[in-house]
């Protein structure tokens, strides 16, 4: 199996951008979310952005935005690609791709078989699509550190590309890998010493832990 690709999202400091990039991750996310303690602004993002133009892709995540909003980011961090993380539909997650001409991610909250079979409705719609947690109602929709039954999705076939996210943490991705096979791993919290505070160490322990299976 080739080694995942790696996401470090919530980034919303230089040192915890530069600690991604030395610890190989591939992407970067920026949370453009206000109820998020990870929430960077349209300025913060450009100045992260230029740190990481051409060592780490960038990556905006929204949640249910507007095309203003999206369009203010994009924008501003150059971004490679946008992660939906909201309700967004497949019609919806198409135009943004067309619009825009960024690569789109849709995160699906996940706790049942049918919520994985929801899924199969974005073929052609987007790059790729993120299962995530489901998370309780009046909660964020992710960046939680809550996992799913991997089980659910373990070696997903689909027309999608797709990646998993949800409560991973150096601890746990071995496990998560070795019962998914999945393609890529997204991680906020797991990485974090309090909510929105990357943690270097940990950084590096989630990276190397997933390059070690
Ligand atoms: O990180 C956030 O604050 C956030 C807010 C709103 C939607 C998604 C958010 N984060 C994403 O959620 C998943 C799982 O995060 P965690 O590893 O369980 O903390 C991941 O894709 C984050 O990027």
């Amino acid at each position: 199996m080739p080694t995942a690709a790696i996401k470090i999202c919530g980034i919303s400091t230089p040192m915890a951008l530069e600690a991604a990039i030395r610890a190989r991750a591939d992407h970067a996310g920026f949370v453009f979310f206000p109820k998020s303690p990870r929430h960077v602004s349209p300025a913060q993002a450009a100045e992260l952005a230029e740190r990481a133009k051409g060592r780490i892709a960038r990556v905006g995540l929204f949640v249910d935005a507007d095309d203003a909003t999206l369009a203010e980011a994009v924008e501003a961090a150059d971004l490679d690609v946008l992660q939906l993380h909201g309700k967004e539909t497949p019609e919806r997650a198409a135009q943004l791709r067309a619009r825009f001409g960024r690569k789109v991610w849709k995160a699906l909250p996940v706790a049942s078989a049918d919520d994985v079979e929801r899924a199969r409705a974005y073929a052609g719609a987007i790059d790729m699509l993120l299962f995530d947690a489901k998370t309780p109602t009046g909660a964020l929709p992710g960046g939680m550190g809550l996992s799913f039954d991997w089980g659910l999705v373990a070696g997903w076939k689909g027309a999608t590309a797709w990646g998993l996210a949800g409560g991973l943490t150096p601890d746990n991705v071995a496990e998560a890998l070795a019962i998914t096979q999945a393609p890529l791993v997204d991680t906020s919290s797991g990485v974090e010493s309090a909510p929105g505070v990357k943690d270097e160490d940990r950084i590096a322990a989630f990276c190397a832990a997933v390059r070690r299976t």
